[in-house]
């Protein structure tokens, strides 16, 4: 069954309706954005999430003793990586890695496989931002890619396209922030949303 990770949680209710509704993830951003979020404030919601969620950090180009720090800090199971962090930063994490690569015009696979990390996410390329975007890209990019790491797919994904848009790449994964947001308030999540893009992913 395909995972799903709710990215950009701000609150303790959206944490747990993602929960309760069947992710299998959700991701707190440590970066510029408007879903930001601190590290205790994190923290609090990680303790009142239920077991067998992972608890991803998103990372853009962040000192890699910082996220050491916060990764300990609120006991993340994994970190994505957002910037252009090298292999050697990846390496030197010590931590479970999703690496995120941002998609133009086409995909080189050469330079997904030679990244040492535990999954490869496919994002969006929009000049000036480094992800929760909100923009697909083409899928059909990414449909038939033979990756040796598990393929995690992000970018402008919604209740409405996420099926479509398995059915074609058939990720492992996919990841979601804008798309289950309320409308017009970056950093809010729709509970209705919330539910409605986990069902559409995994048939519930
Ligand atoms: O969500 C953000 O604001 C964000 C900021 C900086 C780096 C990554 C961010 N989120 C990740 O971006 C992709 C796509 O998001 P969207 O669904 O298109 O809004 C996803 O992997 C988020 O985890």
């Amino acid at each position: 069954m395909v995972r799903v990770k709710i990215c950009g949680i701000t609150d303790i209710s959206s944490a747990l309706t993602a929960a309760e509704a069947g992710a299998d993830a959700v991701g707190f951003i440590f970066a510029p954005s408007p879903r930001r979020i601190t590290p205790s404030q994190a923290c609090r919601i990680c303790r009142e999430l239920p077991p067998f969620i992972t608890r991803v950090g998103v990372f853009v180009d962040a000192p890699l003793e910082e996220v050491r720090a916060v990764a300990e800090y609120c006991g993340l199971d994994a970190i994505q990586l957002h910037g252009s962090e090298s292999p050697d930063y990846c390496r030197s994490l010590g931590r479970r890695v999703i690496k995120a690569f941002r998609v133009g015009d086409e995909i080189d696979p050469a330079e997904l496989s030679d990244y040492p990390a535990d999954a490869i996410l496919l994002d969006t390329f929009v000049a000036g931002q480094k992800g929760g975007t909100g923009q697909p890209f083409d899928w059909q990019l990414a449909a038939g890619l033979k990756l040796s790491r598990p393929l995690i797919l992000a970018g402008g994904l919604t209740p409405e396209n996420v099926g479509r848009a398995v059915s074609i790449v058939q990720p492992y994964g996919v990841d979601v922030s804008s798309g289950v947001e309320k409308e017009g308030q970056p950093g809010k999540k729709d509970p209705d949303k919330i539910r409605r893009f986990i069902a559409a992913v995994k048939g519930l």
